[in-house]
């Protein structure tokens, strides 16, 4: 995969330094603690939440020192007219706040993210959501299909096995590889392990346009 696929290419056109970028993703990371704080605190506990991360920014934006030394894990790219591209990507993107804090590598036809999910991704109480396990067999079914597949390939089809409930507030392995490929179509599986227990299983097909192929 090259950063520009999963750039959105409806972004704004202004310039950015990288102080910009590496705000762009505290704020990110302050609206995560945010998000969960919100869901998971109330009263006092609540307004202590807020407070501490509005003062967070408030010293970010006011004072570029308090950001010093953290570069951007994800900068913006630019087009060849200049345009600033941001990754947007809602699983992988440091700049975005829906997006999780995850680990991800390749090795061999595999990908893997390794990832922790806090309450802002709750279905069934201590569990994930339904939803969002697919969302996260998808991108990395996604992944492993790009490494593998000549041209950038989209989902058609995608069954999801829940087998027993995700949980949240441990580690996650979710991994994705790929089984065949026949021209345009390639076929892959994957499975989110928490511990020792498979507790959902993906399969599908990502087809590459024929323009892209
Ligand atoms: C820049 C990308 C950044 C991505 C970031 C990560 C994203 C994570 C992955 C995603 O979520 S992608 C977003 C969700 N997916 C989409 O929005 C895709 C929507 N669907 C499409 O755009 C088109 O259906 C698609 C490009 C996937 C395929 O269109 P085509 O017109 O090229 O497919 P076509 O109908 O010609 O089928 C191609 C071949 O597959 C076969 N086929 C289709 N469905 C099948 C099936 N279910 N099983 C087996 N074969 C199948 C079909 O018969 C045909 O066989 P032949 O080549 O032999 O004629």
């Amino acid at each position: 995969m090259t950063e520009s696929e999963t750039l959105s290419l409806e972004a704004p056109a202004l310039p950015e330094s990288p102080q910009d970028s590496a705000l762009a993703e505290f704020a990110a990371a302050a609206c995560r603690r945010l998000a969960g704080g919100i869901l998971g605190t109330t009263g006092s506990g609540l307004r202590a939440v807020i407070e501490a991360e509005v003062r967070a920014l408030q010293a970010a934006l006011g004072d570029s020192a308090e950001l010093h030394g953290v570069a951007a894990k994800h900068p913006p790219r630019f087009d060849r007219r200049g345009r600033v591209q941001v990754l947007t990507n809602p699983v992988m993107s440091h700049r975005n706040p829906l997006a999780p804090p995850l680990v991800h590598h390749h090795d061999g036809d595999e990908s893997e993210f390794r990832v922790t999910l806090p309450l802002q991704y709750q279905g069934p109480r201590n569990s994930l959501h339904g939803g969002y396990v697919a969302v996260l067999l998808d991108d990395v079914l996604w992944h492993a299909v790009r490494q593998m597949a000549a041209g950038v390939s989209f989902t058609r089809e995608l069954t999801i096995t829940y087998e027993r409930p995700v949980p949240l507030f441990e580690e996650l392995r979710i991994i994705g590889r790929v089984t065949t490929i026949e021209g345009r179509k390639t076929f892959a599986e994957g499975e989110i392990i928490a511990g020792e227990a498979v507790c959902a299983r993906a399969r599908g097909l990502w087809i590459s346009p024929k323009s892209s192929a």
